[in-house]
């Protein structure tokens, strides 16, 4: 496979990162805010009640009543989160396959472009573990009434002093699961579909912005079939009381004799809906960032 002709800096694979980060937050904050509202809308006694009957008539009420910003309501907490984590993925991916190619003239090979996302995967795991127990038990808190935590840090400092450092990374195992493996897919597609969409007898580096959407969409795709799976599992263990599984595998066990093997792509339309516009941007974002970055500072 065709990598880039020239290594990029690790600062600039971080800094770009970042900035993909926030375009991926941007693009995909809307879709979060309808799918956190139609996963906690109070129960209605009838359909007739229902506070939102789907994606598309939240989507309507929420732009009537508040405008386009209802969309971009508690963006701050996560944007504190996902900019840095997308630095570490790309600074991670981009390490990884310096790491690996030992010739830069010699293209990075399929495998090698995999184990270099997967390594990335490794890396997000220290901040994405407490960022996910804290969101998830946030989430988790607006639906079931009952508030226990006024915010990210008061969760995190709650956490921390019921249970330790520990308590705060709950679901590390589980989060290594998820996030290697389809961090390895997500880039090893990017770069794929991108050297494929690449018109003969041209640069990668020039691909159009519409050919770097497809690709990077298609990405996203393929990093959440992979991912979701284990994400539910994560979920349900990271909110789940203390006690209440003995491990990962108490986890699978109990839902798929609870709920059976669909349970296993849970929220699949909603995520999916997410994923493509979300990591378009992203990429979109980190491409461009990365432009002005070398155009700003092409030795280094
Ligand atoms: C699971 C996840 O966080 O996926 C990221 C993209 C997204 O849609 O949020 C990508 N990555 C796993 C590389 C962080």
């Amino acid at each position: 496979m065709g990598g880039r002709d020239q290594r990029v800096s690790p600062v600039k694979n971080f800094v770009a990162g970042g900035v993909g980060g926030a375009c991926l937050l941007l693009a995909g904050h809307p879709l979060d805010t309808i799918k956190v509202r139609l996963q906690t809308q109070p129960k209605a006694p009838c359909s007739q009640y229902v506070m939102y009957t789907g994606t598309l008539d939240c989507f309507r009420k929420t732009l009537s009543r508040e405008g386009v910003l209802g969309f971009y309501k508690g963006m701050g907490a996560p944007l504190a989160g996902v900019a840095p984590m997308m630095a570490i993925s790309f600074f991670g991916f981009g390490l990884g396959k310096q790491l690996l190619q030992s010739d830069s003239s010699v293209p990075v090979t399929s495998t090698q472009m995999f184990i270099a996302g997967m390594f990335a995967g490794v890396f997000t795991t220290v901040i994405v573990t407490p960022g996910e127990r804290i969101k998830c038990l946030l989430q988790v808190q607006s639906s079931s009434g009952q508030v226990k935590f006024s915010g990210p840090v008061d969760c995190a400092v709650k956490l921390y002093k019921e249970h330790g450092i520990r308590s705060v990374y709950k679901g590390t195992v589980l989060t290594l699961i998820r996030d290697v493996p389809s961090t390895g897919f997500y880039f090893l597609t990017y770069e794929y579909l991108k050297n494929l969409l690449t018109p003969e007898g041209e640069s990668v580096d020039r691909l159009s912005t519409s050919r770097i959407l497809l690709a990077g969409g298609t990405a996203g795709i393929v990093n959440w079939v992979v991912a979701l799976p284990p994400d539910v599992l994560k979920s349900n263990f990271q909110t789940a009381a203390d006690g209440r599984y003995s491990g990962l595998v108490d986890v699978l066990r109990t839902l798929l004799r609870e709920e059976g093997a669909r349970a296993l792509y849970k929220g699949l339309s909603a995520v999916m809906l997410r994923a493509f516009p979300a990591n378009a941007a992203c990429f979109l974002g980190f491409e461009v960032a990365l432009k002005c970055l070398n155009w700003l500072a092409p030795n280094c």
